[in-house]
């Protein structure tokens, strides 16, 4: 295994990051040998006058199944990364309850790519919150997030203690330099940060970078249960990837943000608060790419729900019922018999933010442009446009493969408030919902219908 080690006037924590395989494995991995203690956690004193820490994710008593914990051996103790605390302003990050008197969250929602502002950005004065849902005091719910990043973090640093954070980009590349490692992710991969977790985001390219962001207030994602299809297909585990220790031994001022119950602190301190020589355990940052996913599908009728697509799932407390459900609709074969082939017509449940990473989403051939961002909140009826429900209905049902498409959704069983920037500032489509206005009533009282197209 190679290491990432840096010198005093390094701020990059190599170039190169390395991975370990699996999902919420047991990892373990040093960037000087000898720097993780053997068959103990807490020894008198810790090789190279490391000092030892443990970052719990879960509670101590958690099932032994669901315990997550990563021990730390880092050059100094969190409570040298942190000072007092003065509060700070992010005015476009929100939390919930975010419920505004004057913006109306019924409704069906479309936006238009949310373009650069020309301004300066960090990962951090960046984020743009979408929606909010359920209550971030109380750890249930979620926010949905754009980030327009165009600067990369300096000597600056961020955690959220309030969530975990899903990652989706969809336009240029970002690393993310944490306690843990050095994760670089690009369109078509995905990052996990955890609760807790500190880290800089960089553009290792120096472009513009935009994508999706899901802030789980709730319990940590997880890899959905596969039933009957048994133990391969959908994302396995093995394609998941944590990085390899890497730390820095900089002294710089420096600045920490953490957001912690919906608002934001800033604290200084004279160092790099990246400082883990070696740490073992299964809390830890990943990514995943999501060409990796084997969709299951429909092979002789119909059209299942959409669960079959989930890549990632955290739990509500109500069996099966998500606090976030992270679903994939990628290229795949549509082979279905004498079937309505695209998303039925549906009201649901749950809500569901819809985002284009690119290409074409089957039921929304117009409109919904990559960048693009739909909201079907609780219970709201949506479906095909016209475009896609003529196709349907009147072309010659052979395999057909869907190709250049890559969508998501972010399915919450908590409704989705929208933030004014949503409603106000971003660009929204006034006419999305014209895109059902031309169906036309196809029933004549006759078994054959009068089918006009
Ligand atoms: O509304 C959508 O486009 C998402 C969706 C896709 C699908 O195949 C079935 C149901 C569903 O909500
Ligand atoms: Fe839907």
């Amino acid at each position: 295994m190679s290491f990432d080690t840096l010198t005093s006037s390094d701020n990059t924590m190599g170039t190169t990051p390395g991975y370990m395989p699996g999902f919420g494995n047991d990892f373990e991995t040093e960037a000087l040998p000898g720097a993780l203690p053997q068959g103990m956690n807490s020894p008198q004193k810790c090789a190279y006058g490391l000092y030892g820490e443990q970052l719990s994710g879960t509670a101590f008593t958690a099932p032994s199944h669901q315990n997550e914990r990563t021990w730390c051996y880092r050059i100094r103790p969190s409570v040298k990364h942190v000072g007092r605390f003065d509060k700070i302003d992010v005015p476009y990050w929100k939390s919930a309850p975010h419920v505004l008197d004057d913006v109306i969250s019924l409704g069906q929602y479309r936006w238009d790519p949310i373009p650069h502002a020309g301004e300066s950005l960090t990962w951090l004065t960046g984020m743009r919150t979408v929606t909010t849902a359920g209550d971030v005091y109380t750890q249930a719910g979620m926010a949905t997030h754009v980030y327009l990043v165009t600067e990369s973090m300096e000597d600056e640093y961020f955690f959220s203690a309030d969530s975990e954070l899903l990652v989706v980009p969809q336009e240029g590349r970002l690393r993310f330099c944490t306690e843990l490692g050095v994760i670089d992710i690009e369109p078509k991969e995905i990052a996990i940060l955890p609760r807790g977790l500190v880290y800089r985001v960089e553009l290792p390219e120096g472009k513009p970078a935009r994508g999706f962001v899901c802030e789980n207030y709730g319990q940590k994602l997880d890899l959905p249960g596969r039933g009957p299809i048994g133990a391969n297909c959908m994302a396995n585990r093995r394609d998941f990837k944590t990085p390899i220790a890497a730390f820095e031994d900089r002294d710089a001022h420096s600045r920490v943000v953490i957001k912690w119950q919906g608002q934001f602190h800033e604290t200084f301190i004279d160092h790099s608060p990246l400082d883990v020589v070696a740490w073992h355990g299964n809390y830890a940052p990943c990514k995943y790419d999501l060409r990796d996913y084997c969709p299951i599908g429909a092979i002789l009728f119909d059209h299942p729900d959409p669960s079959i697509f989930t890549v990632l799932t955290a739990p509500s407390g109500v069996p099966r019922t998500a606090n976030i459900d992270f679903v994939l609709f990628r290229e795949r074969w549509m082979t279905m018999e004498d079937t309505f082939r695209p998303p039925w017509y549906h009201k649901n449940v749950m809500s569901e933010l819809m985002g284009n990473i690119y290409g074409e989403y089957d039921a929304k051939p117009d409109g919904f442009a990559p960048g693009g961002i739909s909201l079907h909140n609780m219970m709201l009826p949506h479906g095909p446009d016209q475009t896609a429900f003529d196709k349907a209905t009147h072309s010659n049902l052979g395999p057909e493969k869907l190709e250049n498409t890559m969508s998501f959704m972010f399915e919450t069983r908590y409704p989705q408030h929208l933030t004014e920037f949503a409603a106000k500032e971003a660009p929204l489509q006034d006419n999305y919902i014209d895109c059902w206005d031309s169906l036309e009533k196809n029933f004549d009282g006759t078994p054959e219908g009068n089918w006009k197209r």
